[in-house]
């Protein structure tokens, strides 16, 4: 019931008997609304004027309205806003390239129903290769996940993923952001832009640079020497063991050298650092996806603990590195500065700019940007070569003749002999470069079972990205995914695209295709700065492992489907689910990829 009252409590006016005048009047006047308490039924009064105490002249509405009606009406302005939405979402994508389309789940139905065909958890980039292959999608389209995700924008093409990455490169989305402070805290280099991205750039690129990979080569090699004698172990005994953690434990030790200067010795004492980050990597996807509060919770509560050990050792080492420096920052900076630590060369840096300020610590700004950057870096530059090393290795198993190629460029340019090759490596580590064949070896797994994924947004002002075929998408609140599989399976680019082919990056072969059709390092400013030290991991694993041990998956071969499951990839028919890789920081092999190890028939070590 709503009834227009004075302040002498004596209704004036009944609002269903609409008088105009009374309506003119209260017009004019800003409204207070007041709960009445002292009533039998809840009901609110709206005065006519700004004053808090009513006087004579106060004109009130009064609303009698029973928990009941306003329950109704909050049910009723709720139903309207989100029919009002959907339609507004949906409408969007009525003329935009997109598989079948439903005004009311959007493609929400369509992408559970693909989700539903993998195993759990697979990287999501599975999901839209298979989407483009059943629906034959062109250069962009779009994917409507709303309410319950974001709406992403797709490019395939290479002239699309140029145009973001070079022509007008995009930002990294904010998303980003959010995602990777889940694992390391916020303000990892990946999630940042413009200035912050500039200054976290500047200071980590000089580390990454050929030269100074070089200069970690010997490290990189003493590393590798143990994981080669834990293989050596591991073929004595026949045992079945877990590929993915002993090759992550081989890149930890490589990658905490390079950062620190000295290892964490994961592969000798255990590390419970990695093991930290373990728990990180495989609770951190679940919390940053989930819309359940209860259950992000527990996740949270559950990483904890690793999340607080992994900063207290970054914090010591940071410490421990400063007191060693201090003074001596010009002569690292001009005499050592291609065998500085990542870390050392930006405390040398920082005490180099900031002078006697900092003779008794780092100051806060400083420690605030580099914590979160040596855990981005430290993770970003373990779990991605070792879940790619994983895949070289099982791919290596079951081509026998890309094998002996290999081991026969291993021969020639360096050594048949084991402890010679280690020796070349130490004193000439730019010869890992004319290593072609074994290049053209990563450079084919990673075409396959690419690991890395960019999500950008277009910069302020930028509405369209329009092509030179003349067409012109929105992207204004889209999350803009150049996918890698998209390109990488796409026989336009890569004729027969689920065929192992190394030959494919090799000479005038890799003229044939667009180098934007073949980005697993992502191109352009934005690209992978540990580019170069994962190509040299990658190829000294290689060289000291593949020619004295031959691998074995470990599998249930009668398992294994007749025919693919799904359009976009056979693989499934040869390694079973290990086909979808495993989103976790980044995409690895599910089950740490089983194997056995024996020692190579071919040769003998010496
Ligand atoms: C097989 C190995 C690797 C692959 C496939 C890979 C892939 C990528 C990709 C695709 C990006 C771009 C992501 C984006 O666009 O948002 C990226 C960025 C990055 N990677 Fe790697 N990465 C690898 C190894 C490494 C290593 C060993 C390090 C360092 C130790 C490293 C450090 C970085 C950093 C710092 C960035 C951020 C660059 C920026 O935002 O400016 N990566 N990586």
């Amino acid at each position: 019931m709503v009834s227009i009252h004075t302040n002498s409590d004596t209704p004036v006016r009944d609002f269903r008997t609409s008088d105009s005048s009374a309506q003119t009047k209260t017009k004019k006047c800003g409204f207070r609304i007041h709960r009445v308490t002292n009533t039998s039924t809840p009901h609110f009064c709206i005065f006519s004027s700004s004053n808090t105490t009513p006087t004579s002249n106060t004109i009130m509405f009064e609303l009698e309205i029973s928990p009941f009606h306003l329950l109704s009406a909050f049910v009723a302005v709720g139903i309207t806003s989100f029919l009002w939405k959907l339609i507004t979402v949906r409408r969007f994508y009525k003329d935009l390239p997109k598989p079948p389309h439903s005004l009311f789940f959007g493609h929400l139905k369509l992408y559970a129903e693909i989700v539903s065909q993998f195993p759990p958890q697979t990287y999501f980039d599975a999901f839209y290769n298979e989407i483009s292959k059943r629906y034959n999608l062109p250069e962009v389209w779009y994917l409507d996940l709303w309410p319950l995700g974001p709406s992403f924008m797709l490019l395939s093409t290479p002239e699309a993923v140029k145009h973001i990455t070079i022509v007008q490169p995009y930002l990294a989305h904010e998303w980003t952001d959010y995602y990777l402070s889940v694992f390391f805290g916020p303000g990892g280099i990946s999630g940042l832009n413009g200035d912050a991205w500039r200054r976290v750039h500047h200071m980590l690129a000089p580390s990454f640079s050929p030269k100074a990979v070089k200069g970690q080569v010997a490290s990189i090699t003493d590393h590798i020497d143990f994981f080669h004698s834990k293989l050596e172990h591991l073929a004595k005994s026949g045992k079945e063991f877990r590929m993915n953690d002993l090759v992550s434990a081989a890149m930890f030790d490589v990658v905490s050298s390079t950062l620190f200067g000295f290892s964490l010795y994961a592969q000798q004492n255990g590390s419970q650092f990695l093991d930290d980050f373990k728990i990180i990597f495989s609770l951190g996807p679940l919390y940053a996806q989930s819309i359940n509060p209860l259950r992000k919770a527990v996740w949270w509560w559950k990483m904890r603990d690793a999340r607080k050990r992994t900063d207290r050792v970054i914090d010591d080492k940071i410490k421990e590195r400063h007191g060693a420096l201090f003074g001596e920052e010009k002569y690292l900076l001009e005499e050592k500065r291609n065998k500085l630590s990542v870390l050392d060369r930006m405390i040398v840096q920082r005490i180099a700019e900031m002078g006697q300020k900092v003779e008794k610590g780092l100051d806060e700004e400083f420690l605030r940007i580099i914590t979160p950057n040596l855990k981005t870096v430290l993770a970003g530059g373990q779990g991605t070569t070792a879940d790619t090393l994983s895949y070289v290795f099982l791919l290596l198993s079951i081509h026998p003749p890309v094998l002996s190629r290999l081991r026969e460029e291993h021969d020639t340019i360096f050594s048949p002999s084991y402890s010679k090759t280690i020796s070349i490596l130490k004193t000439i580590p730019t010869l890992t470069n004319q290593l072609s064949y074994t290049d053209a070896v990563i450079k084919e797994t990673l075409r396959l079972f690419p690991i890395g994924f960019s999500s950008r947004q277009a910069p302020k002002g930028v509405t369209h990205l329009t092509l030179s075929s003349g067409k012109s998408y929105p992207v204004k609140n889209q999350t803009i995914s150049p996918s890698m599989q998209l390109s990488h399976f796409d026989p336009n680019n890569f004729p027969e695209p689920t065929k192992f082919d190394p030959e494919r990056f090799l000479g005038e072969a890799e003229q044939t295709f667009d180098r934007y059709a073949y980005r697993p390092f992502e191109r352009g400013p934005r690209s992978c700065l540990g580019r170069e030290l994962a190509m040299d991991e990658m190829r000294i694993a290689l060289l000291l492992t593949a020619r004295w041990f031959d691998f074995t998956l470990v599998m249930d071969k009668k398992s294994l489907p007749k025919k693919p499951k799904l359009l976009h990839t056979d693989w499934d028919t040869k390694i079973g689910d290990l086909a979808f890789q495993f989103a976790g920081m980044s995409a690895g092999p599910r089950d740490g990829m089983p194997m056995k190890v024996s020692f190579s028939t071919e040769r003998e070590r010496k």
